[in-house]
């Protein structure tokens, strides 16, 4: 589609120097109502002509590109030559008949070809599905309302509306403005937030100062706003710099280099193998003709062709796209298929308590006043339940931090269909919900909002100013109760102003640790008579001299499945943090309750002020044993995160504000909530929580261990497989001739125990089918029982590569053995009898063929677990079985239908000859059980 600078409406064209024109010029040239916003049809019109607001430079390439780059690879065109020559050959030979080893090499190259592309459109699809899970999001006033969109359909002449923590979805110049403060590093590399305003200014400025602008790409750090879109995609200021973006590559991942390194180790073995494979046939047999030179050549080419794990990244990335796509159901939506990976190693989770490990429904239980407290019953929305006081002074007292808390306030309740609802911040709401219960108690006073300074995780207090109905002005605030009493002179008691004394601050010390003791979130309530100018200018200059009225406790109930996530987490070897800006003895009581710490055990907490008296070497120290971080502020998580991972722990971290961003980023696993998160936090995390559940969290890294395992299962499936067929023709070749192996009557023909065709149809019938269904495996071993994976080790390990090695050999081994016996002269022989010698080698060699199969089906069994039985989970993976149906009916195809017979060579087997392949495929099944008895013995003991 055409890009908006060659747009066909002249009206729409780009107008330069935007921030010179005023909201009105700018609203006319895009023909817009600043305040009803595009109607939908003239968005539609507009993204169907402009094009979606989306940067991109790069479009993918064409499906016949991506299918003509699947023969993209040396091996191939080697293959393709040793076709080529064949044919020629034949030609030159007078073209009787087919050249039938051509063709069907051929045939098999392409369906090969066919299988990777299949692969990687599918791995494509999965990445593509992703991105528009994870798309970011934006709201625009369309026909007079705010909807949100896909922020690739916002259109020029869109109106944004702006809120704190949105991301910007494009150039735009602001209508309105209030508080706006947006973060422009993205774009300018400036940390300090850029404060906007509606201004319209005299001459056209550098970007950073376009203060009436915003931009494509740039966060909203708080404040609201709205502007009408002045640009798109590509025309964006962010979109001039995206070329540059596109060139930086994104890095390959460890595992993929360490696949990418494997493939390459074992593609020079193999290759050297074929090589020796070649002379070894050449010295031992001589070459009489051109006809046998291809032979060997097409042999030795094929054998590279089939073991070499040239499939092994598209197949790792179909997997991880599976994984991801499983996640997503379980409501962990991974941003890119790497992060799947990192999921398995994870061996810190630091999270967010509340909304995330609680269920952010608070409701107030306790009220301290200087006279005594007052308890509230009911829990959740319904503003019903009794009040239990001392006396009614009592009771007077606590209504004023009621109300007082009811009116420092943003939250709204409501009775909607007949249940009660809220609307804003949970802990505000509760304030309201407690001052209902009030009711009887005195009517509600009223109170006209004149300015406000508000809540914020740093200043973890708020304040409002406003006109009462006798028309005195009142400062009221509210907040975590130590840093309130910092900012009070005063107290109420007995319904009269007293200083607060040290004792007395001591006095209300003692009670916010006695109400935190029992795990209640505290918030203060204070107050004081305004002086006019305040009214006028009302900052938190104004927060001072306030008479501290006391304090409320809130109840916010830990999620039913915490508990056990925790558990599981702990079982599993991760390390359990919560960080949380509430007090830290509700904070350790929390996590006591929640089994963050053993029972009686008291948690190792550390609070942001003791943080930031840390070093960084003393932090690291602190962060090994620390599981409860309170009164911390966002930013002090990147520290933490810098601790931990400076320890060596591989760090997921939740965050939901917008000042989580940095710290989201910085994590190895960024989390981000996906229903109370903001779109800068969604942009910058690796993973979003679907439902924001704690949960959730542990489920995700038990499926990014599944992933992982299932990933090592592909991998010893596929390598060990390979290592079988080199061994069976390695063997073969090179030893068959010093035991005898070769019938001395015929040796050129006999020394191979499988043909090039027979090689190459073997990798195709049984390397992508259980591979694929072994990259989905379910569960096997308990992955949770074990520790995290360390980040430096290796998929394939000493350990997993001697097991590779030796379940190769035993393949070359037994098929070595099978063969032996089975030509002229052989053991075996005998069960050939009356077969004329001339066909016994094609039996022979149809068996090894078929045994080969039958080993790599037997061994897909073996490779799903190193150390627990096949038979402990033999039928749980219906995809296998339904590989191996498929396996099985092809290899019945190849042997007994006779047109596939003369293309690869086979005759038709007897049943001894099945039950032999059957016997020796039981047999490589049987060995690893072997090895497995003997593994969890050793390990056990
Ligand atoms: N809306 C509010 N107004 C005034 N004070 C508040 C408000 N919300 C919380 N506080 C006070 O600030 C403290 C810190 O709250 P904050 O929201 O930063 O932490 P939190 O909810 O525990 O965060 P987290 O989600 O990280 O666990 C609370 O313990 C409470 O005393």
């Amino acid at each position: 589609m055409a890009p908006f600078s060659r747009a066909k409406d002249p009206k729409l064209t780009p107008l330069d120097a935007l921030e010179t024109r005023t909201p009105q010029e700018i609203a006319e040239h895009f023909g817009v109502d600043a305040e009803q916003g595009l109607s939908a049809a003239e968005a539609e019109r507009r993204l169907n002509e402009y094009g979606p607001n989306e940067l991109r430079t790069t479009e993918r390439e064409s499906a016949f590109v991506r299918f003509l780059r699947q023969f993209a690879d040396p091996l191939v065109y080697l293959l393709l030559v040793a076709i080529g020559i064949s044919v020629v050959a034949w030609a030159a030979e007078g073209a009787e008949g087919l050249p039938i080893d051509g063709i069907v090499v051929a045939v098999i190259v392409l369906a090969n070809a066919v299988l990777g592309f299949v692969q990687e459109n599918k791995a494509a699809d999965a990445v593509a599905a992703l991105s528009a899970m994870t798309a970011t999001r934006a709201t625009v006033l369309r026909d007079g309302l705010m909807v949100s969109v896909p922020a690739s359909e916002i259109v020029v002449g869109d109106v944004l509306v702006l809120g704190e923590g949105d991301a910007v979805g494009a150039d735009a110049r602001l209508v309105s403005a209030t508080s706006l403060q947006v973060q422009e590093a993205s774009l300018t590399g400036e940390s300090t937030g850029v404060t906007k305003s509606v201004d319209t200014l005299d001459a056209p400025q550098q970007i950073g100062d376009r203060v009436n602008l915003v931009f494509k790409g740039t966060a909203v750090a708080r404040g609201v706003g709205r502007a009408i879109v002045t640009r798109t995609g590509m025309d964006t200021e962010m979109g001039r710099v995206a070329t540059l973006l596109d060139a930086t590559e994104s890095e390959p991942s460890p595992l993929e280099r360490e696949i990418a390194r494997v493939s390459r180790t074992l593609g020079i073995l193999v290759i050297a193998i074929a090589v020796v494979v070649m002379l070894a046939l050449v010295l031992v047999n001589g070459v009489h003709s051109v006809a046998e030179a291809i032979q060997v050549l097409l042999l030795g080419v094929s054998l590279a062709v089939a073991a070499v794990p040239e499939g092994l990244p598209a197949i790792l990335s179909l997997v991880l796209a599976i994984g991801v796509r499983v996640l997503a159901q379980r409501n962990a939506v991974m941003k890119d298929l790497h992060s799947a990976e990192t999921l398995g190693s994870v061996s810190v989770i630091a999270s967010d308590k509340t909304g995330t490990l609680t269920k952010n429904e608070m409701t107030v239980r306790e009220v301290v006043t200087a006279s005594g407290r007052v308890t509230l019953e009911g829990v959740g929305y319904t503003p019903k339940g009794k009040l239990l006081a001392p006396s009614l002074a009592v009771l007077a007292e606590a209504a004023l931090v009621l109300n007082g808390g009811a009116r420092a306030n943003n939250a709204q309740l409501a009775k909607v269909d007949g249940s009660w609802q809220i609307q804003g911040d949970p802990t505000e709401a509760a304030f309201l919900v407690a001052e209902r219960k009030l009711e009887a108690a005195g009517p509600i006073p009223a109170l006209e909002r004149l300015g406000e300074v508000p809540f914020s995780s740093e200043r973890k207090m708020m304040s409002v100013i406003g006109r009462r109905e006798d028309g005195t002005a009142s400062i009221l605030a509210k907040g975590a109760p130590d840093v309130l009493l910092d900012r009070c002179a005063s107290e109420y008691v007995d319904g009269s102003e007293v200083p607060l004394t040290a004792e007395r601050r001591d006095y209300w010390q003692a009670q916010i640790r006695d109400l935190a003791e029992q795990g209640y979130r505290t918030l203060g309530v204070a107050l004081r008579d305004a002086d006019e100018c305040e009214c006028d200018a009302f900052d938190d200059s104004c927060e001072r001299d306030l008479v501290f009225v006391g304090v409320a406790s809130i109840i916010d109930p830990a999620r039913d499945e915490s508990v056990q996530a925790i558990a599981e987490a702990h079982g599993a070897g991760i390390k359990v943090v919560m960080i949380t800006g509430d007090h830290p003895i509700t904070a350790a009581r929390i996590a006591q309750d929640l089994g963050i710490v053993g029972a009686g055990e008291q948690a190792r907490t550390l609070t942001g002020a003791q943080l930031d008296a840390m070093d960084a070497a003393a932090l690291v120290e602190a962060a090994r044993d620390v599981s409860v971080y309170a009164r911390v502020s966002p930013e002090h998580k990147l520290r933490i995160i810098a601790a931990l991972r400076e320890g060596g722990a591989i760090v997921s971290m939740t965050g939901d504000g917008v000042n989580d961003a940095p710290a989201l980023k910085s994590a190895d696993i960024g989390i981000a909530m996906g229903i109370t998160g903001t779109e800068v936090t969604k942009q910058a995390s690796h993973m979003i929580l679907g439902d924001d559940n704690y949960a959730t969290i542990v489920a995700a890294v038990r499926q990014g261990r599944v992933i992982f395992d299932n990933i090592k299962k592909f991998m010893r499936y596929l390598l060990s497989s390979n290592m079988g067929e080199v061994a069976t023709i390695f063997l073969g070749v090179v030893f068959g001739g010093l035991i005898g192996l070769a019938d001395p009557a015929n040796p050129a023909a006999t020394v191979v125990p499988l043909l090039a065709t027979q090689i190459l149809w073997v990798n195709l019938v049984t390397d992508s089918g259980p591979a694929l269904a072994m990259g989905v495996d379910p569960e096997v071993d308990d992955v949770m029982a074990r520790a995290p994976r360390r980040p430096d080790a290796r998929v394939i390990d000493g350990h997993m590569w001697s097991r590779m090695i030796s379940i190769g050999l035993v393949m070359g081994v037994v098929n070595l053995v099978i063969y032996d016996l089975m030509l002229p002269g052989g053991f075996l022989a005998g069960m050939t009898e009356g077969v004329p010698e001339s066909e016994q080698l094609a039996v022979a060699r149809t068996t090894v063929f078929t045994s080969l199969v039958m080993m790599q089906l037997f061994n897909a069994l073996n490779s799903r677990s190193d150390m627990s039985s096949a038979f402990t989970h033999l039928f749980s993976n219906r995809w296998l079985w339904i590989s191996f149906a498929v396996a099985i009916v092809a290899q019945i195809a190849v042997v007994e239908v006779p047109l596939l017979q003369s293309a690869f060579g086979t005759v038709g087997l007897d049943a001894v000859h099945w039950l032999i392949a059957v016997a020796a495929g039981a047999f490589v099944l049987a060995f690893e059980e072997v090895v497995k008895v003997i593994r969890r013995r050793v390990i056990h003991r």
